[in-house]
């Protein structure tokens, strides 16, 4: 089954909550854990183990784990191989993009059955320009992975590059939405879901990003909720009719509720952007 396939059955089933993996300092000290590879492989565990059956999606920020080296990698490996034993969709936010070779190469390393860093998806980096990532696009269909191309993202910094206006008139990010959806066209049967998905924030406005026409048949990451301060009513107001797409993701809000507070903290998320999809 293709990744947008099972994107779009993962969020029928559980709705549209992601649990971010994001392992902060802070919340290491707050969850009592060491700053270690140790700390990062208890934490992740643990928040795997309360998504679980809870939630379609969980988000492992690789950064934190990246910052104790060969020992934060041991340890998002196993975090990666416990979500995806739990059936959850994994989606890893590294955030890569290079020239096409080395580019291919990171796409081996994330979507290869059986390679250490197996995750369901990635998101990936369009601003060397969108046909670098074609060579991951590809290797992913092969093995029924997807992407999550960066194209509006949440954070505010963003609108300097992404609004601006290509040559040919549209804004960056439009740009990146149109080009990414033709290669998924070109991949997919009729009436499904591509597997070659979007980072759209829940911070966005459509009209100001440029995109307000597009309603992409993919699903999308929507970073932005909680701490950065959307709410499931976002989910109506900024995605519209694509908001049954959305992978509404939040990390701190929901990992700050600590290691005995998380489960209750995710059930309660999660029916909260059930609700609001049934009815915004
Ligand atoms: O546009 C983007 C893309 C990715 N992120 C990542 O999502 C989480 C957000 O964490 P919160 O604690 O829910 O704010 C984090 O890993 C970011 O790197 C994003 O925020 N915006």
């Amino acid at each position: 089954m293709s990744f947008g396939e099972r994107a779009r059955a993962a969020l029928a089933a559980h709705g549209p909550l992601c649990v971010g993996i994001d392992p902060h300092a802070a919340l290491l000290d707050a969850w009592s854990l060491p700053q270690s590879g140790e700390g990062v492989r208890e934490f992740g565990l643990r928040t795997v183990d309360a998504a679980a059956g809870r939630v379609a999606a969980v988000k492992p920020q690789v950064s934190f784990f990246e910052r104790f080296g060969s020992a934060g990698y041991v340890a998002l490996e196993e975090v990666l191989a416990a979500a995806r034993a739990a059936d959850l969709l994994v989606i890893a936010d590294a955030k890569r993009g290079d020239i096409d070779t080395t580019m291919d190469a990171y796409a081996a390393a994330w979507f290869t059955p059986g390679s250490p860093l197996e995750a369901d998806a990635l998101t990936v980096n369009p601003f060397l320009g969108v046909g670098v990532l074609d060579g991951a696009f590809a290797l992913a269909s092969r093995h029924g992975k997807g992407t999550f191309v960066l194209a509006a993202t949440s954070n505010p910094e963003a609108a300097a590059i992404q609004r601006a206006r290509t040559a040919q008139g549209p804004t960056v990010s439009a740009s990146v939405v149109a080009d990414v959806s033709a290669r998924n066209t070109a991949d997919t049967a009729d009436g499904e879901w591509g597997s070659h998905g979007f980072v759209v924030g829940a911070t966005v406005d459509w009209a100001d990003a440029g995109i307000a026409a597009f309603t992409p048949p993919a699903p999308i990451l929507g970073p932005g909720f909680g701490t950065q301060g959307a709410g499931p009513a976002d989910l109506r107001t900024r995605y519209g009719q694509a908001a049954p797409q959305v992978f509404a993701s939040e990390s701190r809000s929901i990992l700050k509720a600590g290691a005995t507070g998380i489960a209750d903290a995710i059930v309660g998320a999660a029916e909260a952007y059930r609700e609001a999809l049934r009815h915004g």
